[in-house]
């Protein structure tokens, strides 16, 4: 028997996202919304820990815990559950999720939940399933759902699940303006994109990744980067959340250089060149810019990760 299938627990972190580019395409059949997206993972983390139990069950502690479904709704229950019905797994595991990604945030803290509970259970039940292997199951838990296995910078199609990796060498340094108000729903952000494209009588084509915003990842050119960050979500989220007109203004004005509203918002993304001119922005910010939380981190960072293995005689860790 493996170490893994011997030990009482696994624990994993796991990233969220921010969309450096999201290129919102025709409204589909099956309702979602044909994408071009480039995914970046950043350093702010959850982490999911799985126990076997006589039940199943989900407790949420940490910063961003409030609001988080503990019952049938939690994502990273789902994806639990999935992956033991698809590999007939017999019993059930206890999952503990200390939240610090942002809810409704835009962030995808419940699709980085549903993969962390995948990767954790998959080490926990010994099941020998590579990332690729996981991501079929993945994509049907939510179209973020299999970034967040893999993390870094990757450009997503069709609904957002299917993936292609992004060369890039070294970090960008992130600003962070996050909501401590309430959040935006994904559904009624998409549904706004479409009424104001509707109301402005936009033609909407098949969406195409930028080739100037991956040539900037390349060479990792902070102000080309800058430059080309988009999100046709952006003004959807704007006409909900007004407020985010004014933290887009104020950072800029700060000398970022560029902002996006990350994903369906409303956390706002703001690109600075240094670790120094991150804590000026965040002061500024802080100071001068719309009440929020701010916070600093890089990326390309990991995507979801087992950090402990707990055994009968311990914890034993895998990374820092
Ligand atoms: C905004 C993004 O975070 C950008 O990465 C994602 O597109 C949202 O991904 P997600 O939260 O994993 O979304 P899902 O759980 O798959 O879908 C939730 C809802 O968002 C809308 N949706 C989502 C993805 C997509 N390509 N088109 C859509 O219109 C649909 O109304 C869908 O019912
Ligand atoms: N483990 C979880 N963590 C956070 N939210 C969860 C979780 N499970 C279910 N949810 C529900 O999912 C909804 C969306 O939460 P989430 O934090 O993923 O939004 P988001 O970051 O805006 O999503 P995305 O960026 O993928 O569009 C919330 O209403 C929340 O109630």
């Amino acid at each position: 028997m493996s170490q893994a299938v011997e030990s009482r627990g696994v624990s994993v972190r796991v990233p969220g996202k921010i969309n450096l580019e999201l290129v919102v395409g025709p409204l589909r059949d099956d309702g979602y919304h044909e994408l071009a997206t480039v995914f970046h993972a950043v350093g702010i983390y959850d982490h999911i820990t799985v126990t076997p139990a006589d039940r199943w069950s989900v407790q949420v502690t940490g910063p961003t815990a409030a609001g988080v479904p503990t019952g049938p709704g939690n994502l990273a229950l789902k994806a639990a559950k999935a992956l033991a019905r698809r590999y007939g797994i017999e019993g059930a595991v206890a999952l503990s999720i200390e939240k610090n990604i942002p809810v409704s945030g835009g962030m995808a803290g419940g699709s980085a939940d549903a993969a962390g509970a995948l990767v954790a259970c998959e080490s926990l039940w010994g099941l020998q399933l590579s990332r690729d292997e996981l991501e079929p199951l993945a994509a049907t838990l939510g179209s973020d759902v299999p970034f967040l296995l893999h993390g870094g910078t990757a450009v997503g199609s069709g609904r957002g699940e299917r993936l292609a990796p992004v060369l890039s060498r070294g970090e960008l340094q992130w600003v962070l303006w996050v909501s401590n108000d309430s959040g935006l729903s994904t559904p009624a952000v998409y549904a706004e994109c479409d009424r104001l494209r509707e109301a402005a009588g936009e033609q909407v084509v098949e969406p195409t990744p930028s080739g100037d915003l991956i040539g900037a990842l390349r060479t990792m050119d902070t102000e080309a980067v800058g430059a080309t960050l988009r999100n046709d979500l952006q003004g959807a989220a704007c006409s909900l959340y007004p407020v985010l007109d004014e933290v887009l203004e104020a950072g800029l004005t700060l000398g970022a250089h560029g902002a996006v509203v990350s994903g369906s918002g409303p956390t706002v993304a703001f690109l600075v060149s240094t670790q120094a001119a991150a804590i000026d922005l965040s002061v500024g910010l802080a100071a001068r810019g719309p009440a929020g939380d701010i916070r600093r981190t890089t990326g390309p960072v990991a995507g979801a990760q087992v950090v402990q293995h707990v055994g009968p005689t311990g914890p034993q860790n895998f990374t820092g």
